[in-house]
């Protein structure tokens, strides 16, 4: 039976809110991270999970909120770095932050939080331990409009690569690469119909896809320093 909890970032909504209902109906214990108080939070801790309030926009919000989870838990069976920004490229001042930013949500956060919660992942002692980083199919491509998400993603495929290496072999570290899984509420039907076209399965499937990625790198055991592609076939269209 699981004991160690998996933290979930960025919890409280869409794709990494349903990983970490699934996970729960699994049977495992659930740390989520969220920013903003909201109804989804108190209706996930109402099922149990751990919610802790973080925001990985600076180097302090991180050590604090990684403080915060070695006085949540002696352990954790998986760490799942879900919280992102997905910010275009513009020509206004602010951009510079902007990708600083997204450099610190996607690149320095996990990169601290392995470093320094990789003691709750070895006292884990469950049969295996893992990190997975959700990453883009942008990563591996670029982005015309989104460089500075897509550089960022692709710098923590290498995080995934390096810290493979690093914690072999107590600890598994995986990426998933999505492309196109769940729209955002501005998005029409036009803007949809563009994206069904860039897959040649030509769909956008949910967040379901997702959690059959997710649950397969935690149950593979011979699996790490991989990059699991979700994303319709983008590659071969
Ligand atoms: N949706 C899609 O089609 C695709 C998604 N992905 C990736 O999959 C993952 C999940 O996607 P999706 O569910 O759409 O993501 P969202 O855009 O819904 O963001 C996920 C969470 O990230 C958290 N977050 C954002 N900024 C910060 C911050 N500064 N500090 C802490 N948390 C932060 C937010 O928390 P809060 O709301 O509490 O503020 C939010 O709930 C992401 O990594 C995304 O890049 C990749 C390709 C396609
Ligand atoms: N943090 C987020 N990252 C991404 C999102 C999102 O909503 N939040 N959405 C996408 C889309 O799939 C995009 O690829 C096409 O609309 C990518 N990343």
């Amino acid at each position: 039976m699981p004991q160690s909890p998996i933290l979930v970032t960025g919890g409280a909504q869409r794709l990494g809110r349903y990983c970490a209902e699934r996970l729960l109906e699994d049977g495992h214990p659930v740390i989520i991270t969220y920013r903003r108080p909201r109804a989804a939070v108190e209706a996930l801790r109402a099922r149990g999970v751990t919610a802790v309030q973080a925001d990985f926009s600076s180097e302090a919000g991180i050590l604090e909120f990684i403080e915060t989870l070695h006085s949540l838990t002696p352990s954790l069976r998986a760490i799942v770095h879900n919280a992102s920004r997905w910010q275009a490229d513009h020509s206004d001042a602010s951009m510079g932050e902007e990708f600083e930013l997204m450099f610190r949500v996607h690149m320095l956060a996990p990169y601290l939080i392995n470093l320094k919660a990789r003691d709750l992942l070895d006292a884990c002692t469950e049969p295996m331990r893992d990190i997975v980083h959700i990453s883009d199919f942008s990563a591996s491509k670029g982005s015309r409009h989104h460089s500075a998400y897509a550089s960022t993603k692709a710098g923590m495929e290498n995080l995934t690569r390096s810290f493979a290496a690093r914690f072999a072999p107590s600890i598994k570290v995986n990426s998933i690469a999505p492309a196109a899984i769940m729209l955002n509420t501005d998005d029409d039907e036009a803007y949809a119909a563009s994206l069904r076209d860039k897959s040649v399965l030509e769909a956008i499937p949910g967040p379901s896809v997702i959690w059959e990625g997710l649950r397969y790198l935690l149950d593979a055991r011979f699996v790490t320093g991989s990059t699991l592609a979700i994303d319709g076939g983008r590659n071969v269209k």
